[in-house]
């Protein structure tokens, strides 16, 4: 962020091209509002396929509610959603749910079953592409899906725990399964909400780092909020700062410097709530 409060874009400009080539995710003025309190307040973002994205911000500045609104888990009062460069609507259209199946979200809270085994739970991520009778049983998934959520989870190091209840893993491996079932739904665009902030450093490394890996070696768009600056300079291809719903800073992730976070969480631009978290 400049001294003036500008956004500080070292790279790319600021209108994000809804459609360029790569662009696999485009948001445009998008906005949120909550009993009255604007939230995000014309946010623009732009996600290529390949590449890392590392979403930074105080407590409360909208990052949770930007990629809430970009898989359909909130409705925006306004602005444009485009999915490979078509527009994803509020509407519960056949379009808009065929765009958002292409997207894939991953929480701090892995949401994982954890008496089912570590495949059953991996092949889930397939179920909305599926008859509604394969979510009655595990035993209803077919074998092909059955291999496809292997090699799901072999790519996150994970093949040899496939037969155990998924409870059993520890908090890293566990986030890691969610990622594989983010593999197995076919997500083309995986959001990460906070992935790491239950993980010991070491695990947490791990987990940003295999998400690095997923985008540059799978093509995948994948952007995660942190609250690690460290990771974020470690392993994302671009950084982008969020301050009072809107894009402060937006920089390769090696371009981000002290002045900038000390502008994204500067307390005095809290709201007084935020301040007694
Ligand atoms: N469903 C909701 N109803 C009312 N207020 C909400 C709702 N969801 C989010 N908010 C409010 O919107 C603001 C932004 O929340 P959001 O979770 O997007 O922030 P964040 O940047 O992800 O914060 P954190 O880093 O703490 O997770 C907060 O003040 C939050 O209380």
């Amino acid at each position: 962020m400049t001294p003036t409060g500008e956004v500080r874009h070292v790279e790319p400009p600021a209108a994000p091209s809804m459609d360029g080539a790569g662009v696999a995710l485009a948001v445009r003025g998008l906005r949120k509002s909550f009993a009255g309190r604007t939230v995000l307040d014309g946010l623009d973002l732009r996600l290529r396929s390949g590449e890392f994205l590392a979403l930074l911000g105080a407590n409360g500045c909208g990052k949770s509610t930007a990629l809430r609104c970009v898989v359909g888990l909130e409705t925006p009062d306004g602005g444009m959603i485009h999915i490979h460069g078509r527009e994803a609507g509020a509407a519960r259209d056949a379009e808009s749910a065929r765009l958002r199946r292409r997207t894939a979200m991953v929480f701090q809270q892995v949401h994982l079953v954890r008496r089912r085994s570590v495949l059953d739970n991996v092949c889930a991520g397939a179920l909305g592409r599926l008859p509604l009778r394969h979510s009655l049983t595990p035993l209803l998934f077919p074998r092909e899906l059955r291999e496809e959520a292997m090699a799901c989870l072999d790519r996150v190091g994970l093949a040899a725990r496939a037969a155990e209840p998924a409870g059993r893993l520890s908090g890293g491996q566990q986030q890691r399964v969610a990622i594989a079932r983010a593999l197995c739904q076919r997500a083309s665009i995986v959001l990460a909400d906070e992935p790491v902030s239950a993980l010991d450093p070491v695990a947490a490394d791990q987990v940003v780092g295999l998400l690095a890996e997923l985008a540059r070696e799978q093509r995948l768009a994948v952007a995660a909020v942190l609250h690690q600056p460290s990771l974020a300079r470690r392993h994302a291809d671009r950084v982008v700062g969020l301050l009072d719903g809107r894009v402060a800073v937006d920089a390769p992730a090696g371009a981000l410097t002290e002045a900038d976070l000390a502008a994204l969480y500067a307390a005095d631009r809290r709201p007084a709530e935020q301040e007694h978290r």
